[in-house]
């Protein structure tokens, strides 16, 4: 797992052998102790070079031995060891130096990296904080406020940054380990002293106490209760005022209450859902190893709102030639100026250059004829939406993939109206879409695996994380969704307000509430939905439609022209209409009396403690029919869904393992209990998957595929 031989006469290589990241697993480890041994004891090695097999130096310590018995030597006296040796030590750093491969870096006395490595310290993004002596190392090599950034955040830097921070000694476009033997040999005989970066003081700025108090109040602002970024400000404080042995101590401590934390499991368990999610199969058998995509350099948008814009940007950015449909002349104008601002700033802020020569905009349908691929983003209407496939599968040739960016329309409806069924599949995008990173691929009964293996491979060059669903109203993620706006207005009704009802969410962790993300997004497009699905009946109160309970509360506001923020006032009030900020409204809070008092409710007092029962357990409950179903593959898709597409906390690991964390029976027994309280509300049953997976025990969330007899969508 580590080999060492001698090169050019006197140095000893030794490179780390374990694909595809030479993370440090216990053989690794093993294999570093006895080499670096080795090597010192070697007196015809005058100087070491550590490196890494097929291009990448160190992906960090192996996550996938966390949580098991540790077997093996431990990191810390082993990066010890090897700053103590009386010999030079270099990294020679190609491809990643992550975690616990920076970390072995910084105990080597040199550093030399190729221009294109990348190097970081994000074990904060899996619930931990870098704990072999990374804390304690970094902000001495580099100062506190750029090790506190590079410590709290977890981004990766590239090899320019590195050598602009000190972190690195040289940076090179040759190979990197000639680079570093050639360097090995130029410094054999220098001093080592100043080069052990655990015995250099840790230089501060003069108002240390205030960053570290700014740093801790930004942290918790956007760790919405996150627990490790919190620990990290800790430890790099500890190496800011303790001495390097004592600040080992407390690392240590630190990381001993993260390693063990329900976070980290989560975000691990999010770390490996969201490459899972890439390996995708169809109810056919048709896998993403076994699929190739087609080749793809053109595509068309169709439609230039909101969405058809962000796409058009995310497509060009992805490296494709688009062409860009809108029939109406003014909004193909508008969109054209928009689309290149967008571009301009994105060009201007990656300092990379402007790409507007690679979309075409054109008012005609026509224009699509030659591309690869169509993404149809119209308006969301049934009737255009057909009319537009029929149109497109006379207009382009049979091989050309017909895409919607429908977010709840049937794609087999789509795809009846094209000669072609096979070329159709949905592909979800959120906004604005050219931020958002998630995409639901969704397929119908007759979709081909060619065509989704394309849209997972486009969605990938698009920097998307790409989830593969089967064909129902909403999908996956607005199918959840229905329910947890649902509980939301019958709280309402009962007694609550937007304000703790939003309140509750946030202190979960979520970004927003659910109120005032129904603000953001505009209350008249569940309106129009809701109408589309004959529930809305214009001026009416009742409160059970289509046999089940409703609340018209969303329809009411709406009847009022409160759309939320573009309005001015929805449920809150935004003064001016557009601002972001909410404000309670008294109209609010005096109208929902009234509506109390005219429906006969008596409002009682709601904790946060139901607020997040009702709202994610139904959420919840969804997500096991939509498995049973064998839409979603995976509780890992559900999951990977929610923490990129709607703000759910990634270190609670998305709805499904939260589910798993707070015990299944737990979830059951609640789900019967507001069942029972509401039998008109049919979402609150639990689901007969929930109960088997119950009465088998509770199996982990790994297991819980076992259950599901029917492992995909029948469609
Ligand atoms: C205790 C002391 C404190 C130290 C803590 C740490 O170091 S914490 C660690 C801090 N380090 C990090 O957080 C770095 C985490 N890693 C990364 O960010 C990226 O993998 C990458 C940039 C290294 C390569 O990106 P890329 O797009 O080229 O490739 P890719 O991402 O698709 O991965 C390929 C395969 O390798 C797997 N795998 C990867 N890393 C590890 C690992 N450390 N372990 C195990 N496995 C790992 C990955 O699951 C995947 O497996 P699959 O699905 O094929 O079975």
């Amino acid at each position: 797992m580590a080999a060492l031989t001698l090169v050019s006469g006197s140095v000893g290589l030794i490179t780390l052998q374990n694909p595809p990241v030479n993370a440090l697993s216990s053989a690794v480890r093993q294999g570093i102790v006895d080499t670096v041994q080795r090597a010192v004891s070697d007196p015809q090695v005058k100087s070491v070079v550590i490196c890494g097999q097929n291009g990448v130096f160190c992906g960090g310590a192996d996550i996938k031995e966390f949580g098991k018995t540790m077997l093996g030597p431990p990191l810390v006296p082993m990066i010890h060891t090897i700053e103590a040796a009386d010999k030079p030590v270099v990294a020679a750093i190609e491809g990643s130096a992550l975690g616990g491969g920076l970390e072995l870096a910084l105990g080597c006395h040199y550093r030399i990296t190729h221009s294109k490595a990348r190097l970081g310290l994000p074990e904060v993004t899996l619930g931990l904080l870098p704990a072999a002596g990374g804390s304690q190392r970094l902000p001495r090599l580099i100062g506190v406020p750029a090790a506190l950034d590079l410590i709290t955040t977890g981004r990766h830097v590239t090899a320019a940054e590195a050598l602009k921070l000190g972190i690195v000694d040289q940076v090179t476009d040759q190979s990197t380990v000639e680079a570093a033997v050639k360097f090995a040999l130029s410094v054999e005989v220098q001093s080592l002293t100043s080069r052990r970066i655990s015995t250099l003081p840790c230089p501060c700025p003069a108002d240390v106490d205030a960053l570290f108090e700014g740093v801790m109040q930004r942290v918790r602002q956007r760790g919405r209760g996150a627990i490790a970024p919190v620990a990290c400000v800790q430890a790099v404080q500890a190496a800011a005022t303790l001495p390097y042995a004592q600040g080992m101590e407390r690392e240590q401590e630190l990381m001993a209450t993260l390693f063990t934390s329900g976070q980290a499991r989560a975000l691990q368990y999010c770390f490996f859902s969201q490459r899972a999610v890439s390996r995708w199969s169809l109810p056919s058998g048709a896998r993403w190893d076994s699929t190739k995509p087609n080749p793809v350099t053109k595509v068309a948008v169709i439609g230039l709102g909101t969405m058809g814009r962000g796409i058009t940007v995310a497509l060009v950015q992805a490296g494709l030639s688009v062409v860009a449909v809108e029939t109406h002349e003014q909004q193909m104008m508008a969109a054209q100026r928009a689309v290149s601002g967008m571009l301009e700033r994105l060009a201007q802020r990656q300092g990379v250059p402007l790409a507007l020569d690679r979309v075409r905009f054109s008012t005609e349908l026509e224009a699509v004829a030659d591309v690869q691929i169509v993404i149809e983003a119209v308006f969301e209407d049934m009737a255009l939406k057909k009319q537009l496939f029929k149109q497109l599968s006379s207009l382009c040739p049979a091989e050309t993939l017909l895409f919607s960016n429908t977010s709840s329309l049937d794609i087999d409806h789509l795809a009846a109206q094209t000669d072609h069924p096979q070329q159709v599949v949905g592909m979800h995008f959120f906004a604005p879409a050219h931020i958002m990173k998630l995409l639901e691929v969704v397929y119908g009964p007759r979709s081909a695996p060619q065509a989704v293996a394309t849209a997972m491979e486009l969605g990938k060059r698009m920097g998307k994380v790409s989830v593969a669903v089967g064909n129902c109203r909403g999908f996956v993620g607005n199918r959840m969704l229905m329910h947890y706006l649902e509980e939301a207005l019958f709280l309402l009704e009962e007694g609550s307000s937007p304000e703790s009802i939003d309140q509750a969410l946030k202190e979960f962790g979520f970004p927003m509430g659910v109120f005032q993300m129904s603000d953001l997004s505009g209350l008249d497009v569940g309106w129009k939905v809701r109408k589309a699905q004959g529930l809305v009946e214009p001026g009416q109160m009742s409160r059970v439609r289509q046999g089940r309970r409703y609340s018209p509360l969303g329809d009411l506001l709406c009847e009022q022209g409160r759309f939320g923020q573009k309005t001015g006032q929805g449920w809150y009030l935004y003064d001016p209409a557009g601002s972001r900020t909410p404000r309670p409204d008294p109209w609010l809070q005096r109208f929902l009396e009234q509506y109390r008092a005219r429906q006969g409710l008596v409002s009682r007092r709601i904790d946060s403690e139901e607020v997040l029962e009702r709202c994610l357990y139904a959420l919840i409950n969804e997500g096991f029919h939509i498995l049973h179903e064998g839409i979603a593959a995976g509780p890992e898709d559900i999951d990977m869904i929610y923490v990129f597409g709607y703000g759910w906390p990634r270190h609670r690991g998305g709805p499904m393992f939260y589910a798993s964390q707070v015990g299944l029976a737990r979830v059951l027994q609640r789900l019967e209990h507001y069942h029972q309280l509401h039998p008109d509300v049919p979402h609150l049953q639990p689901s007969s998957l929930l109960r088997q997976l119950v009465s088998s025990g509770s199996p982990p969330i790994q297991r819980w595929k076992e259950a599901i007899r029917k492992p995909h969508s029948a469609l």
